[in-house]
Parts: C-alpha cells; structure tokens; sequence
C-alpha cells in the first residue's frame, strides 16, 4: 500500500518553510513512492469540520526552493488540544486521510502541541523553526541567516543617513528571549553599540557612548533587540494576548530607549522598528541548504519510523532529540560566548556600566 505522509507548518512564518516543505516531499516521493499531503494552515486545517488539506505532488513542491513564507498557510492560534472534543476531531481526520504520520514544522508552541498529539497516539515527526534561532539543543534554525542578512542591510542604510545628519540611530530587530539577531547583525553592520535581551543596559553607558562619539562629530549607531530591558526595568510591551500561551507581544524598545537617551546627548536620536520585515522575502543561500537538510532528515525519521522525534543541529551534525525533550524554554546567548568577547574587545558597548 502506498504510505501518506501529511506536512504542515505551524506557528509564526520564516524564510526557509517552503525548501523545508519541498525537502521533506521530495525525499519520501523518490526514496519510498509516498504520497505527500499538505495541511493548510497549520493544525487549523485538521480542526475544522472538514479537513483543508492538498496533495502535494511533484510539480506542487517544485519552484519553492527559493519562495519566502509557506505555500501551506500557517496559524498561530489553532489549539488542537484546546478541548477534548477538537482533539479526537484531529485524530479522527488524520485517520480518515488515511495518514501514517504527520512532519510538523514549527517553533516550541507547535512542538507542545505535537508532542500533546504524539501522546495521543498521532505519529509526528518534528523540524523546529524559530527566526530568532533560540530552540534549545538546535544550534541554528533555517530563516535566522536571512534575518541577519535583512538587518545588516537596514543598519548598513541607517549608518549613511545617520552618518549626513551627525544623530544617534537606533535599530530594533526581533528577539523576543534571546539577541542572536541583534548580536550577529549589530557586529555585521558595524554598530557601535548592541543590546541584548540577555545583558540588562544602562542608558547612561549607551549615552555615554553616544556623547564621547559625538564630540568626534560622529554618529552613533544602536542596534537592540525587541527584548531587552534596562537594569532595573522591564521589557517594552507592545500588546497583551491574554488567551495565547505566549501573551507578551513585544516592541517598541527603541522608542523607550530614544526617548531616555535625547535629553542625555547634544544630538538628535531616531529610532526604527525593522518589524515583520526581518521574516519575509526569498531564503539566503545558506538557509535554502540548511532547510535541505533538515526537511531530507525529517524524511528520513519518517521512513525509518522514528516517530515522537525531532530534528537537531548539534555541533553541525544534523541529529533528533524527543519531541517531549524539545522545545522547552529559550536558548540565550551565553554570558561566556565568543561573541560577546569579541565585541567587547573590538570597542563595541553592551550597554555595560563602565567599569570601575
Ligand atoms: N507552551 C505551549 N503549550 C501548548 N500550546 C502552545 C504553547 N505555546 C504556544 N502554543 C500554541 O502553539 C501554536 C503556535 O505557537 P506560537 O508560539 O505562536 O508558534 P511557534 O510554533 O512558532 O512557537 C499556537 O496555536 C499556540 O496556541
Ligand atoms: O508574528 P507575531 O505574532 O507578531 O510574532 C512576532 C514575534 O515572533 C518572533 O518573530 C519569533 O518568531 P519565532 O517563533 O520564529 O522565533 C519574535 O521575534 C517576535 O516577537
Ligand atoms: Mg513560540
């Protein structure tokens, strides 16, 4: 009998979804003659009365390497295991769809709910997803290389108008937990100073920064993460979803930041909120390959019935962890990391007090 795999995406969007898609299709059409089946958005499409689902032939999963977002649609609201009643609908429907198993691409608010319907009894098999690359044991995730690179351009045109005009430019990215975005663009796009979730800044370091660089008739350029905080402060929220498991929407930091920093500098401070842009457009070479592989080796899970498992990267080897291990809080920058040191050691300000 011809085996049925169904695919869905999950969560928020990131570039590399659709080669981790296409991946994933192609390795179990040609490695065992599968039937691909796409779930559209996300467990919304098996919750509902009727199932929204579509195969996914050869020629559907041709052409996308390259495409951002997902050809499947994604929901980050849909709970499958919001009542006992959705719950067995979305096992009933997998059933009926006559699917041996389900690859769920998704961050950890996916995985929970995967590993909530592997218990149940649905065969999964995950592939994490997370722009701000922060799931922990997965040292990279596809989309976070084309957010970099999405950043450093901005910080690269926010340097030549920053630069004309002698002002304090601040540039907030995404990084809800975790400043991988901000650390990696920041020292890419050469900003003078990085704030990151994990290290609480001092506005009269930064300020500091910003007055000695002045007096240089130089610009300052800021980069920040949406997460981080002040010492003593907490981080900038744009909006509260009291019915989401994650209800802190954050944002917003670097128009706090301007605002505490303008009446400390002789110069003018601007402040740009990148946003949603840093999630969108075509995959970077370097995320097409990394998305490859993590889609051909989630195949390669289903085909070899390692079921509850999901895809990891550990020190460049792509390997699997169980989806009750995975996904589990937030994988930070560590205080110790190179990184940091060399940033540091270059001249770069954390936000850091000076010492002494
Ligand atoms: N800790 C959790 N336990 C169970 N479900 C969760 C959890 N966090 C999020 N979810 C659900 O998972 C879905 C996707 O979560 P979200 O955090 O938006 O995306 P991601 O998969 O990218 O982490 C949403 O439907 C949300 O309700
Ligand atoms: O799309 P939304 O719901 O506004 O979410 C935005 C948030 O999602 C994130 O992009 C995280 O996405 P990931 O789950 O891919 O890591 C944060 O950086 C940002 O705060
Ligand atoms: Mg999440």
């Amino acid at each position: 009998m011809t085996r049925r795999i169904g695919i869905l995406t999950g969560g928020g969007d990131c570039p590399g979804l659709n080669a981790v898609i296409r991946a994933v299709a192609k390795s179990l059409m040609r490695q065992c003659g599968a039937e691909v089946v796409g779930i559209e958005d996300g467990f919304a499409g098996l919750m509902e009365a009727s199932p929204r689902v579509r195969p996914l032939a050869w020629e559907a999963v041709s052409g996308i390497l390259m495409r951002g977002g997902t050809i499947l649609g994604t929901s980050n609201r849909a709970n499958p295991l919001q009542d006992e009643a959705t719950t067995a609908r979305v096992l009933r429907h997998a059933q009926a769809l006559q699917l041996e198993g389900l690859v769920v691409i998704g961050g950890d608010g996916t995985m929970a709910l995967a590993h909530g319907l592997a218990q149940r009894g649905l065969r999964v098999v995950g592939v994490p997803k997370t722009i701000d690359n922060d799931i922990p044991g997965c040292e990279r995730s596809f989309g976070f290389d084309t957010a970099v690179a999405t950043v450093t351009e901005a910080i690269e045109r926010l340097q030549t108008t920053a630069e004309s005009h002698g002002r304090v430019m601040i540039v907030e990215t995404m990084g809800r937990w975790a400043g991988w975005i901000a650390l990696e663009a920041g020292l890419a796009g050469a900003a003078d100073v990085i704030l990151l979730p994990e290290i609480a800044f001092d506005v009269e370091a930064v300020a500091a920064v910003c007055r000695a660089r002045a007096q240089r008739r130089r610009h300052t350029l800021v980069c920040i993460g949406e997460g981080a905080r002040p010492a003593g402060g907490e981080p900038a929220v744009q909006a509260v979803h009291a019915d989401r498991p994650e209800p802190l929407r954050l944002g917003g930091v670097a128009h706090v930041l301007a605002a505490a920093l303008q009446p400390r500098v002789p110069v003018e401070v601007r402040a740009t909120v990148l946003g949603h842009v840093q999630r969108g457009g075509s995959p970077t070479p370097f995320d097409r390959v990394l998305a490859t592989q993590y889609g051909n080796e989630a195949a390669q899970l289903v085909m070899a019935g390692a079921w509850g498992r999901m895809v990891t990267l550990q020190q460049g080897r792509l390997s699997s962890v169980a989806l009750a291990d995975a996904a589990h809080g937030n994988r930070q920058v560590p205080l110790d990391h190179p990184l940091l040191r060399a940033a540091r050691q270059i001249g770069v300000s954390l936000g850091e007090p000076a010492a002494g």
